[in-house]
């Protein structure tokens, strides 16, 4: 097999001899016009003493092969529960080598690189990724105007950063001027300068050496981040050319540097643009969000890590992850019987499977063959997901579109596709003309649908701007109008429970509020596998809710009782499912709170 087919990329415009690292192109010589004659000559000559010893990173990927297991994979076996496997349309899988309990803790990893989100720019350190809390005390790098530190990481990390501080500075420019994305390229420069011998030697990498496990953390190395998997060859045409353009700028400004040292040779002339622009395609596919910890919700950071990344997809995962710091622990979520795949979801799995599969495509780039999204739609919990309510009468059957079942269909034979009943099997066929006594939505689903989808954009439009009031009119009778014909599951409805569970509490009316956050607990629960954080933050809700109303001015003490009751239940249920998930709960001092008499 070709050595690039094994790799799974399709390298474009890279030429033979760039990919075996040992061709130093045009677009270097841009970045040389600036310096003096002698400067040119001294690069020169390091270039031509590079060509003897360097190995690309396009070399060592076609080197190890995406298919291969990665370079530290027997440390990792060492440690964790699990093997690579390959699995026929999912590639290499994480199989579990024992019987695995839930909350058992199946990779905790060091991230190889990372970067803040530019949004949360000062609200991490970045070199060990601790939350910087606001008024906290801090280095922030006036050069760059980028690198935020916490006073314990600051004199190593600034070390290590002023030799790259000029091209971490010219970033948003060249982010700017290729229309890419800024923190793509800066976890690009991240991941090539973690391959740097200073870094190693200096420890900036973190507590751990690399290529090695210590409590029962691995350290994963370089190698191992050149043995994942990418899809170059699949990324639209404007995102590789936009990356391509920052790639070149990004490139130009680290060939700009005079480093004099170990790192000149093994970075600055070694590194194509090609290399840049494969670490970019291996960000898209395997980056992990992380830094949501804490108070936070959202992931504020982005992480490479290899024994992560060797998890596959699954629309029914039975594995969540969850970052501390620079560490990303992926915990199962249930019991995973031995030999079985371990996954982890990479997109919200409250969707239809149309949509799931559109997404993993256009942004992941490739066509999920989940346990989920295999089995047979009429037997799945994703009809409800996209399903109407037969209106045949006695019948109560879900009507789903024909299109909908077939493995892929364009949008247009999704359009025009008929509806049929799981249950009677009745089939409405938007392309024939409908009964002549007929004006019900029921005869005419894909008019349902659309009218749905209409009126939830406008009542979200009204919600976005906070007009809290006028929103809730609007979803109430969004909800008032749909339900009984679209399915209780389906996503349209779903998608107005949280916006309206918002409003009432924003109105103080933790009643409604409560009563809400229950349905969207009790769909949530018959969709998703087993505990998550976004349950666990439903739950939390409620109990929030309930020990609200608890504390209202005059309630009667039976009432308060049983709202401080239903409060406890809530938080006992983050409680469990943090503990699963996060290997820890926050819910202690919450729990003593509200801890009935
Ligand atoms: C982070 S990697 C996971 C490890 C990968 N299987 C490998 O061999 O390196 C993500 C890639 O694995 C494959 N993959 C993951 N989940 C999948 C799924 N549910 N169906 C099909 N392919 C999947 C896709 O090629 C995806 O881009």
């Amino acid at each position: 097999m070709d050595i690039k087919e094994m790799a799974g990329l399709s390298l474009g415009s890279t030429s033979a001899t760039s990919a075996s690292g040992l061709d130093f192109r045009d677009h270097s010589s841009a970045g040389m016009d600036n310096l003096s004659e002698s400067k040119k000559r001294k690069k020169q000559k390091k270039k031509k003493k590079s060509k003897c010893v360097a190995i690309s990173i396009l070399d060592q990927l076609h080197r190890n092969g995406a298919a291969s297991a990665l370079p530290s994979q027997k440390l990792a076996e060492a440690i964790f529960p699990w093997k690579a496997a390959n699995i026929p349309n999912r590639g290499r899988s994480a199989v579990a080598t024992r019987l695995i309990k839930a909350g058992e803790v199946i990779v905790a990893e060091q991230a190889v690189a990372f970067v803040t989100l530019s949004s949360y720019r000062t609200a991490l350190c970045h070199a060990c990724c601790q939350d910087l809390v606001e008024g906290s005390p801090r280095y922030e790098c006036s050069l760059c105007s980028y690198a935020v530190y916490c006073l314990e990481c600051q004199r190593d990390a600034l070390s290590w950063h002023k030799k790259w501080c000029h091209v971490v500075a010219s970033i948003k420019n060249i982010a700017k001027q290729a229309s890419c994305d800024e923190d793509l390229l800066h976890l690009v420069l991240a991941l090539a300068l973690s391959k740097s011998p200073s870094l190693k030697k200096r420890g900036v990498l973190g507590e751990g050496f690399v290529g090695t496990s210590s409590d029962g953390i691995i350290y994963p190395c370089f190698s191992d981040v050149m043995g994942l998997q990418t899809h170059h060859d699949k990324a639209k045409a404007d995102w590789k050319a936009a990356v391509r353009k920052g790639c070149e700028s990004l490139r130009e400004a680290i060939t700009q540097l005079e480093l004099e040292d170990e790192d000149e040779e093994t970075i600055c002339q070694t590194l194509t643009v090609e290399d840049l622009e494969m670490l970019a395609a291996l960000v898209n596919t395997n980056a992990h969000g992380m830094g949501a910890q804490g108070p936070r919700n959202t992931d504020s950071a982005l992480g490479i890590f290899p024994f992560v990344s060797m998890l596959n997809h699954s629309c029914r995962p039975n594995c969540c992850f969850a970052s501390d710091h620079k560490i990303m622990y992926v915990r199962a979520t249930r019991d995973v019987p031995k030999g079985s795949e371990l996954c982890v979801s990479y997109i919200n799995s409250y969707e239809p499977r149309a949509t799931r599969k559109q997404e993993l495509a256009v942004n992941k780039h490739f066509v999920c063959c989940c346990e989920r999204c295999m089995e047979p739609l009429h037997l799945s919990v994703d009809r409800f997901l996209e399903g109407c309510i037969c209106q045949v009468k006695g019948c109560g059957g879900v009507l789903i579109r024909t299109a909908s079942k077939k493995e892929s269909s364009s949008e247009a034979d999704v359009a025009l596709s008929p509806w049929e009943c799981d249950l009677c099997s009745s089939v409405l066929d938007p392309g024939l003309p409908s009964p002549a006594k007929s004006k019900a939505f029921g005869d005419k689903p894909w008019e349902l649908v659309s009218q749905a989808e209409g009126r939830l954009v406008a009542a979200m439009a009204v919600y976005i701007e906070r007009r809290f009031k006028e929103a809730r009119v609007l979803l109430e009778q969004f909800l008032a109008d749909f339900t009984g014909k679209l399915h209780p599951l389906h996503v349209l409805l779903f998608d107005a429970l949280t916006p309206l569970m918002n409003c009432c509490r924003a109105l103080g009316d933790a009643e409604e509020g409560s009563r809400i956050c229950r349905t969207i607990i009790n769909c949530l629960e018959k969709v998703s596998s087993g505990p998550t954080l976004e349950l666990a933050n439903f739950y939390y809700c409620l109990g929030e809710m309930h020990a609200e109303r608890a504390d209202t001015y005059g309630l009667s003490r039976v009432l308060a009782k049983r709202h401080m009751r239903l409060a406890h239940e809530a938080f006992e249920h983050v409680e469990s499912i943090q503990n699963v998930c996060l290997g820890k709960s926050t819910m202690a001092s919450r729990l003593s709170k509200q801890k009935p008499e």
